[in-house]
């Protein structure tokens, strides 16, 4: 895997702490790498010491999130004050700024701050399904192909898109016929532009989506375009995985590293927030809050589940997406704990996809294993995404629901996604504010010539072998078995 494409990730691997394996537990415990929102912080220092400082981006970061800049250093050392609040004033999804303000003759202290939110994107209509399903198995951190066989990958995710298509298509008919997350994540910037401009600090937010419009490629024209002079990268995932922001931080990298002006505007990535005080909170509220509409709250088992990840991305990879996961879920477990709230809890992992070993235990193995066990109440908690969509209203809702009633469970609750609980956007914008300082401009090299795009003809020739070598790797024994199973 290319290191300077995985910014943090080495550090990620070093930061892992001891992992938690007990599929159901009362939260009696403390959690593996932090005690408290304090010693999270501790640890995260202590952590990079050790680290090889020419292939890592992370900084020492006092703000319980991790946050790294494009580049290839990392700034140490205490955060300065808060900068000065952007001159552009755009509201978002419109971003059209004033161009006597962008004009060079701006002072050169005046900041025009931008916050690029990262998200995953989604059909609009079930005729987008099968294009945004070849945009996802097309990323190679989605599709992980030995070297040699990296020319396959577009073969081989326009194979998988078609059939994996109708399956999608069904999901997505179910929840309105296309994915919410346009719009919420568009609802989720403009809240969040809101409660930065509570705290005195003006920016544009710019919404860049990896598979699907508006696209990341998109955003970061706009922001050229807008002349922002202070960058912070916000995914809007909790956790870090290889698969989501891992994926997007490279397709930044490369659009930045061919732009002379992107190359030198200062940048700040908040690789993970889950560890903040206000997201943890915000999520315990939210449990707090439906373990009420029980009839009795202290017999319902709190089932967090997460989207999965191959197993060879936190095994082989070093993707440190499942202790990220485990350390996140003991931390809102300990704040319900001190909020007197001591429901036995449990983590698994849904939405697998393809013939390959995934993160376990699986979901539905876990309902119908609780069920079998007499468990009669279970409130389920998505925790690896703060929007809704089809993972939360099709196979949560739907699919999950269904089977938990069947295998014997009675009573069947659902923690919505954060959205744009106040708490949760104004941790956020506390968040950004906080890793301002932090950002530094980029300084990757530009693209070696192997990376260089092949010439027309070899292209040519290499889509044609690969579509051919990939039609017989779809008929290969374990395809066919994956196939019969449903599992693409
Ligand atoms: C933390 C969140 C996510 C991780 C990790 C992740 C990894 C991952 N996903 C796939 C394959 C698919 N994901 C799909 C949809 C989808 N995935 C996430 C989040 C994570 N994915 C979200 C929020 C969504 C939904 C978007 C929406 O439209 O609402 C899909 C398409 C839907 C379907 O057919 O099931 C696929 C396919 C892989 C292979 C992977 C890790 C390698
Ligand atoms: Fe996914």
């Amino acid at each position: 895997m290319d290191a300077m494409a995985r910014p943090g990730v080495s550090s990620h691997m070093r930061l892992s702490g001891p992992r938690l394996r007990s599929l159901n537990h009362k939260s009696s415990m403390s959690c593996p790498q932090t005690s408290s929102f304090t010693s999270a912080r501790c640890q995260l220092s202590e952590g990079l010491q050790d680290i090889d400082k020419s292939s890592l981006v992370v900084s020492s970061d006092p703000t319980n999130t991790r946050t790294s800049n494009l580049g290839g250093s990392y700034i140490h050392g205490p955060i300065h004050n808060r900068n000065p609040v952007g001159q552009t004033f755009c509201s978002v999804g419109v971003c059209v700024h004033d161009g006597s303000v962008i004009e060079s003759h701006s002072h050169a202290k005046e900041e025009r701050v931008g916050v690029l939110l990262l998200n995953l994107g989604g059909p609009e209509t079930l005729h987008d399904v099968q294009p945004f399903l070849f945009n996802l198995f097309a990323d190679p951190d989605i599709i992980r192909l030995p070297r040699p066989f990296q020319f396959l990958q577009r073969p081989l995710a326009q194979l998988i898109s078609v059939l994996r298509a109708p399956k999608s298509k069904e999901g997505y008919a179910a929840i309105g016929g296309g994915s919410p997350l346009r719009k919420i994540t568009d609802e989720q910037a403009h809240a969040l532009k809101m409660a930065l401009e509570a705290k005195k600090m003006a920016a544009n937010v710019y919404v860049g989506m990896r598979y699907w419009y508006p696209f990341t490629e998109e955003a970061v024209q706009q922001i050229k375009k807008d002349r922002i002079t202070r960058l912070v990268v916000l995914p809007l995932y909790p956790q870090f995985s290889i698969s989501t922001t891992g994926s997007s931080i490279r397709v930044l990298q490369s659009i930045f590293r061919e732009d002379s002006y992107l190359s030198r505007l200062p940048v700040s990535i908040i690789e993970s927030w889950y560890q903040r005080e206000g997201y943890v909170k915000s999520m315990a509220d939210l449990i707090e809050k439906e373990l009420q509409s029980f009839s009795k709250p202290e017999e319902v088992m709190v089932f967090f589940s997460a989207h999965g990840v191959p197993v060879s991305y936190v095994e082989d990879a070093g993707d440190p997406y499942r202790d990220q996961m485990e350390e996140c879920i003991c931390l809102i477990m300990e704040e319900l704990k001190a909020r007197g709230i001591d429901n036995d809890h449990t983590l698994a992992y849904q939405s697998r996809v393809g013939p390959v070993k995934w993160l376990q235990p699986y979901t539905d193995e876990v309902l119908v294993e609780l069920g079998q066990k007499g468990v009669k109440s279970l409130l389920a908690v998505p925790v690896s995404f703060v929007s809704e969509h089809i993972e939360t209203l099709e196979e949560i809702d739907m699919e999950y629901k269904h089977l938990a009633l069947e295998s014997g469970i009675e009573n069947w609750g659902r923690v919505p996604a954060l959205g744009c609980t106040s708490s949760f956007i104004t941790d956020l914008a506390d968040a950004v504010i906080e890793s301002l300082p932090l950002a530094a401009a980029m300084s990757t090299p530009r693209k070696t010539s192997e990376e260089v795009d092949p010439d027309p003809v070899s292209y040519a020739i290499k889509m044609f072998f690969g579509s051919m070598l990939a039609f017989v790797l779809l008929f290969s024994p374990k395809m066919i078995l994956a196939f019969r199973n449903h599992l693409f």
